[in-house]
């Protein structure tokens, strides 16, 4: 069954996109346990507002992206996107305005607690960023540049964020951790434009699935993997990470699902296009557990 079949309820879900909400969860998840394992300690309402301020942002961002996707037609054949469901671009807009609000008044609420702002410079730096992956002039995801961006918002800024929250001090601890999220952030904005590279091609976006191929970029995506899988062991081998964080190879069987799902169905959308979810399943769980690893 195509998306342009299917019954309404499955429409709506497959356009609030309830799985991807954890992009937001891993890396304050992460910051914050790192923090934790070296005060002992974690400051429950700062983590609790944090994280409730990135999901109004993730919302912000997917919101967004169906408003902005509407203006260039990326999104005709898209027959969940909430514009199109709803036929109402401008509810979607102000109501995703209405989130990056509440998401802004708990980052300001955390910069008051705390009397720092740099939480809240730190996200709204991401937000901004986030913003030139498919807003207007900018569109950079449009050239290419999504996955970069992805990689430094949701790894870099988010994870260290997170652990400023928690210890209002800068530390280089936190950016091994923060690359391992980076990446399996990224790589799931990688694996979501296999089944989309016709549409992306008739609307000018030149995504790395739609420059390489979905052949190569199944080819690549084993590479990508291993690549993350290795670099937590080295991480280890240097004393970066703790021994415990050889948790996370726990979810590299989600990981080999990923690359054969991606080479067997690389050409058929119908098919592949399940892939960006098993892509933030291995996420969620790889993030999960290094998180507890970091802690043990
Ligand atoms: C909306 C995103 C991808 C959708 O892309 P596309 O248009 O190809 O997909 P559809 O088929 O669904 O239309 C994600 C883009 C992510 C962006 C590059 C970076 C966002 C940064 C965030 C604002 C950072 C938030 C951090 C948080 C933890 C506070
Ligand atoms: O709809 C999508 O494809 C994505 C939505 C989203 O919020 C996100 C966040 C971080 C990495 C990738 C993605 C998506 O692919």
């Amino acid at each position: 069954m195509t998306t342009q079949t299917l019954p309404t309820r499955k429409l709506w879900f497959a356009a609030l996109k309830p799985p991807m909400y954890s992009v937001a969860v891993i890396p304050i998840w992460v910051g914050s346990a790192i923090a934790w394992s070296e005060q002992q300690h974690l400051n429950a309402p700062i983590f609790w507002t944090f994280l409730s301020a990135a999901i109004l942002i993730i919302a912000w961002l997917n919101l967004t992206n169906d408003v902005f996707d509407a203006d260039t037609g990326i999104d005709v054949n898209k027959a969940h996107s909430l514009v199109n469901l709803t036929g109402n671009q401008s509810l979607i807009f102000w109501l995703a305005n209405g989130f990056l609000g509440l998401g802004c008044l708990g980052l300001v609420a955390i910069a008051w607690w705390q009397q720092d702002v740099t939480v809240l410079a730190l996200i709204l730096l991401s937000c901004f960023l986030g913003y030139t992956y498919q807003g207007p002039p900018f569109r950079l995801g449009y050239q290419g540049l999504g996955e970069l961006i992805c990689f430094v918002t949701f790894g870099p800024l988010a994870v260290s964020a997170a652990y400023y929250s928690q210890t209002q001090a800068w530390s280089i601890r936190p950016l091994p951790a923060a690359i391992i999220i980076g990446l399996t952030t990224s790589l799931i904005l990688f694996c979501s434009h296999f089944h989309q590279v016709a549409d992306d091609l008739s609307a000018g976006k030149r995504s790395p699935i739609a420059r390489l191929g979905t052949a190569r970029g199944a080819r690549l995506l084993p590479w990508i993997c291993g690549g993350i899988f290795g670099l937590i062991l080295i991480f280890m081998g240097f004393n970066l990470f703790s021994n415990g964080v050889v948790l996370s190879w726990v979810s590299l069987p989600l990981a080999i699902h990923l690359c054969r799902h991606v080479w067997r169905y690389h050409d058929q959308p119908d098919q592949v296009k399940d892939c960006k979810f098993i892509a933030v399943g291995l996420h969620f769980v790889s993030g999960l557990l290094l998180g507890i690893g970091l802690l043990a």
